[in-house]
Parts: structure tokens; sequence; C-alpha cells
């Protein structure tokens, strides 16, 4: 039998082409993994996949090397990189997969060199910063041939899996309309209207150069201004409310309603935009293409964000009746059915649901690699719901305008100017190619 290495060195030439998965299913050993981004959510996505019996976490990478200290616990012997490049350069061989948890403006440039080298890839949500890079995910998950899955992990959480199944049960019915929001206001940083004007050292352990990576060069604010944490509000690394939790709050929209075609037209509204931060208070109506678990041709879905609520409670739903904090209201036929975000499902006419056991998201992606399985929630879907979210954040900047959306060009149809935004412009070095 061929040793691991032996075996991928004389697989190495055919791999981009081969689905990876022949990798592990040969190996007879565990699946190797690396994490890209090891603290805040990283850390989490690592000791997941760590706790797999199957999976050993080969490397690991993290432009700021102060926050490598769990990993490095907990497994010494893996070596520390700070750029990911020169991981999979020098330490490529011993990689079969990796996780990508840094700020969302690199998914797109890590994973899509990740997948290109033939490596699997569990991405954090949302998949990418913007939409050409989510539908570039998608492309290359394919062409590659890689196992790929969202980090979203509450896809995989028994309340959601409870309330999709509730609704393709058809417990209320065809759905008429969806309603979800998010009580978060951004992180604290959607009210700022500039960069701050009192510049700290760069600390000596990050590498603020890589940090930055594709977005334009700005200098190192002070801690917690952009990292950690920080960036989500900024417009050049993240997204915003909408961003963070889009891709949590309307999955189980998009999964239980079978939603797979892109919006045909969505407006939006909010209490501000600068040139730096995103709004604090959001609405965006969409409007996607009917399916099969939906009345007529058409269903609207409404995003509310910042401690907008609905309106709209729905059929039977009592007007005294609190809503969750975050969650969403599907509008039945017959009934409302009301998901909290990670909450217990419920219908308004009382109907008592069937509880469905929650899985190991993470762990779901690692059984994936092992059986060549792509599991739900692989780039092909995680890259039509990013980009739904990320459309919103276009829309944002066409505050109440109507825009029609041709999802298959990719293209908004009665404003050009708005294609703009469906893409950045990359920092020199920095480039990303079309699939
Ligand atoms: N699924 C979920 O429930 C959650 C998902 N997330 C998602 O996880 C991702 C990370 O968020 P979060 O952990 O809160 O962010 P943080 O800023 O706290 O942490 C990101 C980590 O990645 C590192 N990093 C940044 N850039 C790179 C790079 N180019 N290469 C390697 N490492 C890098 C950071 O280092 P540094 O110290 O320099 O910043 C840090 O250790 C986001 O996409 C976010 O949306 C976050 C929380 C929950
Ligand atoms: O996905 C996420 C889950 O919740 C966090 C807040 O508590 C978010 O900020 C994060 O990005």
């Amino acid at each position: 039998m061929l040793h691991r290495r032996q075996f991928i060195a004389g697989t190495a030439a055919g791999l981009a082409a081969a689905p990876a998965f022949v990798r592990g299913q040969n190996l007879n050993s565990r699946v190797q993994i690396a994490g890209i981004g090891c603290d805040g959510k990283g850390w989490s996505d690592i000791s997941e996949m760590h706790s797999h019996d199957s999976t050993e976490m080969v490397a690991y990478c993290d432009v700021d090397l102060s926050r490598t200290e769990k990993v490095k616990k907990l497994t010494p012997q893996a070596p520390v990189f700070q750029d990911f490049r020169e991981m999979l350069a020098k330490h490529g061989d011993a990689i079969d997969a990796v996780t990508v948890s840094t700020p969302d403006h690199m998914h797109a440039f890590i994973g899509l060199d990740a997948m290109r080298q033939g490596k699997h890839v569990y991405c954090q949500k949302p998949l990418t910063h913007n939409v050409w890079e989510a539908r570039q995910m998608a492309l290359q998950a394919k062409k590659s041939g890689v196992i790929t899955r969202l980090g979203n992990q509450i896809h995989s959480h028994e309340f959601y899996r409870t309330a999709v199944a509730a609704i393709q049960s058809g417990v209320i019915g065809k759905v008429k309309e969806v309603r979800s929001w998010c009580a978060a206001t951004g992180h604290g940083k959607s009210f700022h209207i500039s960069r701050p004007k009192t510049l700290e050292d760069v600390p000596k352990t990050l590498a603020w150069n890589l940090w930055l990576g594709v977005a334009p060069e700005r200098p190192y604010g002070g801690w917690k201004i952009y990292h950690p944490w920080g960036w989500r509000d900024w417009q050049d690394f993240g997204n915003g409310a909408l961003g963070d939790f889009g891709c949590h709050i309307l999955d189980p929209v998009f999964t239980a309603l079978k939603i797979n075609g892109a919006p045909l037209e969505l407006t939006a509204d909010h209490t501000g935009l600068n040139d730096e931060v995103w709004p604090a208070q959001t609405t965006v109506k969409y409007v996607f293409p009917g399916t099969e678990w939906t009345v007529g041709g058409k269903l609207p879905i409404t995003w509310y964000d910042g401690g907008r609520l609905p309106s709209l409670r729905g059929t039977d739903f009592p007007s005294n009746q609190a809503l969750p904090k975050s969650g969403s209201l599907f509008v039945g036929e017959n009934a409302t059915l009301v998901l909290p975000h990670v909450g217990a499902p419920f219908v308004s006419n009382g109907v008592l649901l069937d509880k469905v056991e929650g899985l190991n998201h993470y762990h779901g992606w690692v059984d994936g690699i092992i059986s060549g399985q792509q599991p739900s929630d692989g780039f092909d879907y995680g890259g039509p719901l990013t980009e739904a979210v990320l459309l919103g954040n276009v829309a944002v900047r066409y505050r109440g305008t109507k825009l029609t959306w041709n999802g298959k060009a990719m293209q908004f149809t009665n404003d050009d100017s708005a294609n703009a935004w469906l893409r950045r412009d990359y920092r020199d070095g920095w480039d990303i190619a079309a699939v």
C-alpha cells in the first residue's frame, strides 16, 4: 500500500481535475485539515473539526501570531504560518482540507486559492464579501470537485431542521410571504461617520498587510477598530448586520422553500449610509420566483435589521404576542410559523411540531469528505444564498429604488451603475481571477 504522502504526490498532477474526495477515500488515514483564522470563530471551527474521530489538524495560519496560543496547545506539533499562501506552498502535500474563518473580505481570495489546489473548504458565512466572489466560489467548487460547506452551523440545528420539516409537511399550507429580522445594529460602529483619527502602532505579532489582503490600504486603527471583530461594520471588510446574520436567518427560509433561484427584484430602505460603514437599520424587500412550497409565481421576502420588526403577523398570529428578537415569520395559507433565531419554532394555530434531531454541521463536512458525498449547504447552495444577502447591500446604495435582477446573467437590468457594486477593485498583488 502506498504511504499517504506517496499517494498524494503520485496524484498531485491530476488533482485539480479529479474529484478531490478520492484522496480521502484512499488514504486509509485521517482527513488532514489546516485551520486558517485561529481565534474568534476560527477557534470554534478548528476545535469542532479536531473533535471528529477521523481528522488531524496538521497546520494553522493566522495573520496575528498572538491569536494562535489555543491552537498551539491543541496540537503542538502542527506548524503555524502567518500567510496561508506560504502554508499551502510549504505544507500543501499534507493538507486535504481547510477551514476559512477570517474576516469576510478574505474568504474568496483564500477559498478560491485552496479549491484551485484541490483542497476541500469549510468557509465561514457570508461565503464572500461581494456577489461576484460568491458566484466564483460556487463555480470553483464545482470545477474542482471538492467538498464544501458554508459555516452557518445553525443550518444543522434541531430548531432549524424542525421548522424546515414542518413547513415541508404542509402544516401551515403553502407559504405566501416571509418576514425575517435581526435585532443587531451592526457591531457598534454603524453610527461612526469616519475612520479613527488617533492611530495606534501595529502590534508586533500582527502582519497588518496580510490582514488587509484584498482591501485598499489603510492604517491599523487600534485594538478592535478593525481587528479583531470590529471589521464587520466597515464596508471594506464586512457587510453589516445583513451580511453578518442574513446567511443564518435566511438559511431555513431558503432550505424550507427550496429557493435556489436569485431574486427577481429588491428595494432597500435604511437610516443612512456614508462611504465607510453600513447603516444602523436596514429593510430590504426582495421578490423571489415562487417554488413548489409557495403560493403563486412570486414570493415576497422582507429583511429587517437594527431592531426593526415586521408589521405583518400573518394568519392567526395574535397582534399582542411578542415576536422573538430575531427570526422569521412564514405566512402560510392556513397558519403562520414563527422561527426564532436559534429558538424552537411554533405555529399560530397551536399544532405541535414533530422534533427533528440536530446534526453536527462541522462533522457533516468531514463525513462528506470521507464518503465523497457533498453535504447540504455546499457552495452550490451557500453561493446563491450569499448572493441574495449581499445583493441587499447593493440595494442599500440605491435607497428606495426598485432594482431588477437577472441572476443568470449576474446583472441588474434597470440600472447599469448598480452593476459596479457587484465586485470590488482588488489591491495590487491581491487580484482574484475569474473561474
Ligand atoms: N458561524 C457563526 O456563528 C459565526 C461566524 N463568524 C464568521 O467567522 C469569520 C471570522 O469572524 P470572527 O472570528 O468573529 O473574526 P475575528 O476578527 O475575531 O477573528 C478572525 C481570525 O482570523 C484571523 N485572520 C484575519 N485575516 C486572516 C488571514 N488573511 N489569514 C489568516 N488568518 C486571518 C484573525 O487574526 P487577527 O487577530 O489579526 O484579526 C483572527 O484570528 C467571519 O466571516 C464571521 O462572519 C463569526 C462568529 C460566529
Ligand atoms: O455569525 C455570527 C453569530 O453571532 C455573532 C454575534 O453573537 C455574529 O457576530 C457572528 O458573526
